[in-house]
């Protein structure tokens, strides 16, 4: 039986938590669950149903009907289809603040993030303490209540912060790496994307943004993605 440690990574909108939380579970054998591709997936699904994202009992009867997993390392199915590139857009982020403010989408979502947490996916091995030959296995999860409402109790808790401006450019230049650029879209229509969002995401009644109290906060302004990622397996070997 291996012990387990879970990592809750939180922060706002394009700090690095997935790329940050994918490559930490890759090192360390761990799952990794991305619950705002949750959120973002049950968007697409309302879309493209031509349902209402305000109508909020038609939304948590879709929520409770949907199937989300993650088959592989960054990669989303909802209802059996790839959806990975799909919630991406823009156009899913203009719509995604009244799913997520849906205290029904949030409880079934909560149910399905905590019970992938304590999943013993085969897929994730974890890995062997040198120094004592334990077996350390679990999971990083990232979204904006992890450490404060999924997992309370999660071994280790990150919020990780980056400047507004930092934020923007990064985000802007992913979805022009993926061509997912709408028409004629600017690094500051993106920097108001996100201002809104955060700002949405920390005034929501329903298990809004914060940093929990125990978590370690971390800037990503001036680090690249490799340091971010030791910085934060340096956390999960002095915690064990
Ligand atoms: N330290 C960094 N330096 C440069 N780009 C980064 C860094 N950290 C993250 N990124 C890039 O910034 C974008 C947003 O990061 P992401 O991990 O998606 O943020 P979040 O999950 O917090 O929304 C991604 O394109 C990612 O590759
Ligand atoms: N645990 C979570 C994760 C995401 N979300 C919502 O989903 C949106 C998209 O989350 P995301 O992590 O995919 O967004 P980015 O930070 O990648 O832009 C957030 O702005 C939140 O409104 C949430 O409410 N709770």
């Amino acid at each position: 039986m291996s012990r387990l440690f879970r990592i809750a990574i939180d922060g706002p909108a394009a700090s690095g938590k997935s790329t940050t939380a994918k490559l930490l579970a890759k090192k360390l054998g761990f799952g990794y669950i991305d619950s705002g591709a949750m959120y973002r997936a049950v968007t697409l699904k309302c879309l493209e149903k031509g349902v209402q994202v305000t109508d909020t009992q038609r939304v948590e009867e879709i929520v409770h009907h949907t199937n989300i997993r993650f088959p592989s390392l960054g990669h989303v199915e909802l209802d059996g289809h790839d959806v990975s590139t799909a919630i991406r857009t823009s156009r899913i982020v203009q719509n995604i603040n009244p799913i997520a403010s849906n205290p029904g989408v949030r409880a079934t979502l909560a149910d399905q993030q905590r019970s992938l947490a304590r999943a013993q996916d085969p897929a994730w091995p974890g890995f062997t303490m040198a120094s004592t030959q334990e077996k350390i296995g679990g999971v990083v999860m990232d979204g904006r209540d992890i450490g404060t409402v999924i997992l309370p109790d999660a071994e280790l808790k990150v919020y990780i912060v980056a400047d507004a401006r930092v934020r923007a450019q990064r985000r802007f230049d992913e979805l022009k790496r993926k061509n997912a650029l709408a028409q004629g879209e600017t690094v500051e229509a993106i920097a108001q994307d996100l201002e809104s969002r955060d700002k949405a995401d920390r005034t929501r009644k329903a298990s809004p943004l914060k940093k929990a109290e125990d978590a370690v906060e971390l800037d990503t302004s001036h680090k690249t993605i490799d340091e971010q990622v030791e910085a934060i397996e340096k956390m999960v070997y002095d915690r064990l």
